[in-house]
């Protein structure tokens, strides 16, 4: 029995994986109408350069993330293992540079001499840790239990979590973690720098996912990740509308929510009303897809900003010279500890494995987009194959993840809240579950059926 038609704003992974588990938890008792400007997939983006496919948005799934194994296992996706024989740089302010080896034996002697055996077995030992607790998170959604607050959900995980997002990286890792100064320096540092082109200055919490996305067992969906959003709309069966949401006005006297947007190609207007919105689009000022709320009575806003990352695919030779490396020991990857505008560069291989390509691929992240002139001064005959601009992930030096709110409004639910906690494919698919929790327990309360208890929980500050 249909009992409630819903719209969700995006279908990006937090958007598309929120369709397929209100499907699953809802089954024929719901409606969905998916709206999404642009492809499906959001930031899981994929190019085609000389018949072969290459990943330009979130790559990387780390081999204790639940929820994007558990897809992957369903819809008969294969594995693409990361890059492992790669030879990595980390080039430091000072002009030390951190180089490891084909040989994983040498690489780990490498590090030890540098960084001190101590503190890489405290950071191997406390991101563990955290992996353990972070588990809890499944064991929560699996019995049904939702959550406002980002806060909320992580405290009831672990209430250390909180503790995590209130103090920098810099500063917990040394005096919670222990870790020496170049270890956080310039290790911890380079994975912040490679995953999120920020410094040490973001919270702990964020600063741990990125350590975890360096050294656990990390893979990619074989033909690209984007199949997964694109699967999971296709089982959610949902009403596809390529559509630009541009407006949310709450109408106040039927308690309903009036969503107007405009078709991306004929530029025509729709307006339909629902009673429970679910937003899966970051709507922090610099949105490039912004969405006026209006008839408000409080208004809605999302505090904080995005970072701006360009990724520029390029097929060429890198150029030894330009980092003063003799060419028969050019680096696969490369990231810059420093503060230039290029936060790394490395070697990428198509999403099918093949013996051997043509031309190689680098994939640069950098602040802003780079001009000609600075392209071939990095390559030899550098042919731009795609430049993406992204707004990838939150800028978190300010340490605001607390302020991320599942529930902007009555029965109007934001699923990007949880990349203030940290972002990542899995992050957003936690989120998504999260909402549609959510969700699932305000459609049984307003229609009265009570079958399945969904339970929502707030964290109670004495828990701590
Ligand atoms: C509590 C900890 C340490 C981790 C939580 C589990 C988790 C979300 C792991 C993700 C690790 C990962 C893949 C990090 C890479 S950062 C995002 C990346 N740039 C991308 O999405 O491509």
């Amino acid at each position: 029995m249909l009992i409630s038609n819903q719209p969700i704003v995006g279908s990006g992974i937090g958007g598309s994986s929120c369709s397929y588990f209100l499907r699953d938890q809802l089954k024929d008792d719901i409606d969905i109408d998916l709206y999404e400007a642009n492809e499906i997939g959001g930031r899981l983006a994929t190019v085609k350069y000389e018949d072969k496919i290459y990943e330009v948005g979130g790559c990387i799934i780390h081999e204790r993330n639940k929820y994007m194994n558990t897809f992957r296992e369903k819809f008969q996706l294969k594995k693409i293992a990361d890059n492992l024989d790669e030879i990595l740089t980390i080039r430091d302010r000072d002009g030390f540079q951190f180089c490891s080896s084909k040989s994983a034996i040498i690489t780990y002697a490498k590090m030890i001499w540098e960084y001190g055996f101590m503190s890489l077995f405290r950071l191997h030992k406390f991101i563990s840790h955290l992996l353990d607790q972070f588990d809890n998170i499944y064991n929560l959604q699996e019995n049904g239990e939702a959550f406002s607050t980002v806060e909320d959900l992580f405290a009831a995980a672990d209430p250390k979590f909180l503790t995590y997002f209130n103090i920098s990286a810099k500063e917990g890792f040394a005096s919670y973690v222990h870790l020496n100064e170049k270890t956080v320096d310039d290790l911890v540092r380079a994975t912040i720098r490679v995953n999120y082109g920020q410094t040490t200055d973001v919270h702990l919490f964020l600063s741990s996912v990125s350590v975890a996305g360096m050294f656990g067992t990390l893979w990619g969906i074989q033909g690209g990740n984007r199949q997964v959003p694109e699967l999971l709309v296709q089982k959610s069966i949902v009403n596809f509308l390529n559509n630009r949401v541009v407006k949310i006005a709450y109408d106040e006297p039927h308690k309903e929510y009036v969503v107007e947007s405009v078709s991306k190609l004929a530029a025509e207007k729709l307006v339909k009303s629902y009673d429970v919105v679910v937003i899966a689009n970051p709507i922090t000022g610099d949105s490039k897809t912004p969405i006026e709320f209006v008839n408000f009575s409080t208004p809605i806003s999302v505090s904080g900003q995005y970072q701006r990352t360009v990724a520029t695919l390029v097929a060429g030779n890198l150029n030894a010279s330009y980092y003063h490396w003799h060419k028969d020991n050019v680096p696969d990857v490369i990231i810059n500890n420093d503060d230039d505008v290029v936060n790394s560069i490395g070697k990428i291989k198509p999403v099918i494995k093949v013996k051997k390509v043509k031309t190689h691929v680098w994939k640069i992240f950098s602040q802003r987009p780079l001009m000609e002139s600075e392209l071939k001064a990095m390559f030899e005959t550098p042919k731009v194959i795609e430049i993406k601009d992204w707004l990838a992930y939150p800028k978190y030096e300010k340490l605001n993840v607390l302020d991320g709110n599942f529930v902007l409004h009555d029965r109007l639910f934001y699923v990007n809240a949880i990349e203030w906690a940290a972002s990542a494919m899995e992050m957003s698919v936690i989120g998504a579950k999260n909402v549609a929790l959510l969700v699932e327990k305000e459609i049984l309360r307003s229609t009265g059926k009570v079958e399945r208890h969904v339970k929502e929980r707030k964290f109670e500050k004495e828990e701590l």
